[in-house]
């Protein structure tokens, strides 16, 4: 029941800091990690981003299709990285959301060409094409509230990414990027979760040496 209080769990946050959180559900563990996001001061978030930045920057090539997403504020990676991955010469994917079902994809052309699309989620100006265009990409960034450590993720609640990761490629790379407090021992998982191969956050990255690239 909702409001009920289970005398035998102890609160939410205390079985975070235990990590306690595998029997959570996804819903209730979600809004709890993106606080703690959000209470971090915004200089601090700066400098975490910058740094995920650097370990990202080092993972990617020119000749690389590169599945991304626009951080908003609550999220990992911080307003530069577009233009960081961009600075590689790497060729950008970025996810416009249908209603429902997976996502579609349309490449960035630069910070001009972004529109406000589904949630408020800037997407580029060119319509999509369908969900089977991630399996262009050779690296997928995925956007996630928090990640364990063996790459199940816990992403906003659309099923999006759970419903697009299947399509990608094999031997695709799939990166979620966090911030290190938001790894944690364990996150609920259901059967349709594909987990990501590594995590970047601002202390490297952590790799969970499940991808194999196709070379
Ligand atoms: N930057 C970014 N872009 C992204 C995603 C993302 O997680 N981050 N997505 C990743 O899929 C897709 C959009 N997914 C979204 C999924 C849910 C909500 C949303 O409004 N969720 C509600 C809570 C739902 C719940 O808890 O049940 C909310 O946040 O209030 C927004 C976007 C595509 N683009
Ligand atoms: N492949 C799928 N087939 C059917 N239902 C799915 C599939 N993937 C996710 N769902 C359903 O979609 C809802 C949201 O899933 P979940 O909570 O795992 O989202 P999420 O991974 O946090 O979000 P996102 O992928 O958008 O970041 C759940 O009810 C889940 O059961």
């Amino acid at each position: 029941m909702g409001n009920t209080v289970d005398a035998d769990q102890p609160p939410i946050a205390s079985r975070l800091a235990r990590g306690q959180t595998a029997d959570m559900d996804k819903s209730e563990l979600r809004p709890i990690v993106r606080a703690r996001r959000a209470a971090v001061p915004p200089a601090v978030r700066a400098s975490r981003d910058a740094a995920i930045l650097d370990h990202l920057g080092a993972l990617v090539t020119a000749r690389m299709v590169v599945c991304a997403f626009v951080p908003d504020d609550d999220e990992a990676g911080g307003p530069e990285m577009l233009a960081r991955v961009a600075d590689c010469g790497a060729r950008i994917l970025l996810p416009v959301s249908p209603a429902v079902g997976p996502l579609g994809w349309s490449q960035y052309a630069g910070p001009a060409d972004l529109q406000s699309g589904r949630f408020g989620i800037p997407v580029p100006s060119a319509p999509p094409g369908g969900p089977e265009t991630i399996a262009e990409a050779d690296l997928v960034l995925v956007p996630a509230v928090a990640v364990d450590r063996r790459g199940n993720r816990l992403g906003r609640g659309g099923g999006y990414y759970d419903r697009s990761l299947s399509l990608a490629r094999p031997d695709a790379r799939l990166l979620a990027l966090v911030d290190s407090e938001n790894v944690l021992d364990a996150v609920p998982t259901e059967d349709h979760d594909r987990p990501v191969d590594g995590v970047i956050t601002e202390d490297g990255l952590l790799d969970f040496g499940t991808w194999h690239s196709a070379e």
